[in-house]
């Protein structure tokens, strides 16, 4: 399923969360029959449901639906894309940016596909770890490039609100496969995603 419009949610499922919801809301202390949080459970059960639509996504066949045959074989790279995940652990928000680089053998895939299972990856609990292998392994089994580079930089909402409530920490987890695994190559690619050539 690709792509699920999600202004139709799973009823079934919207049922259930919602209930869990309002226990849970009720448990911690609120009113749920209160003007302003009466909707709040439902609200919660479709927010979870899209924040974890990646389940019910195929990253693999939305690479696939855009591969164009290019002769083209130099380091493509697309940097700052935002991302927001969910931390497996506290299942609170974590956010920052990807950058991907490959190098293409053959094939070139739509630019937008890369941001495009950036998302699917991120909706769904993650750590940051995962998620950074997650997306270099589904480009470089897919695609096959002869070369493919992911890094992540993300704040953590549980390091930051509560736990060890550090503002400022910025995570970043990395994965190079192929060409980028030659230092000149991956220096190359850090060098482009840090640089300012405006
Ligand atoms: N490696 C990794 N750890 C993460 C990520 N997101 C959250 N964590 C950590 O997961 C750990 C869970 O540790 P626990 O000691 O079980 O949980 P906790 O008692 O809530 O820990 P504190 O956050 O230190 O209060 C914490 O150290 C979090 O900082 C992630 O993406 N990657
Ligand atoms: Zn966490």
């Amino acid at each position: 399923m690709l792509y699920k419009n999600f202004e139709e949610y799973n009823i079934k499922v919207t049922e259930e969360v919602k209930e869990k919801f309002e226990s849970i809301i009720e448990d911690l202390g609120e009113d749920t029959k209160r003007e302003g949080i009466i909707k709040t459970p439902e609200r919660a059960a479709k927010a979870m449901q899209f924040l974890t639509q990646g389940y019910h996504q195929d990253p693999a066949e939305i690479l696939k639906s855009a591969m164009f045959k290019e002769g083209y074989d130099d380091m493509v790279i697309v940097k700052d894309i935002e991302l927001y995940s969910l931390c497996e652990h506290h299942m609170l928000p974590f956010f920052g940016k990807a950058h991907i680089a490959y190098i293409p053998d053959g094939y070139i895939v739509g630019l937008s596909k890369l941001p495009r299972i950036v998302d699917v990856f991120a909706r769904r609990l993650q750590v940051q770890e995962r998620l950074t292998h997650d997306i270099l392994e589904c480009i470089n089994t897919t695609l096959k490039p002869k070369g493919v580079a992911v890094v992540i930089e993300a704040s953590h909402m549980c390091m930051m609100m509560r736990g060890v409530q550090k503002q400022n920490s910025v995570t970043t987890t990395s994965g190079f496969r192929g060409q980028f695994e030659k230092i000149e190559t991956r220096s190359e690619f850090l060098r482009l995603i840090t640089a300012d050539l405006g």
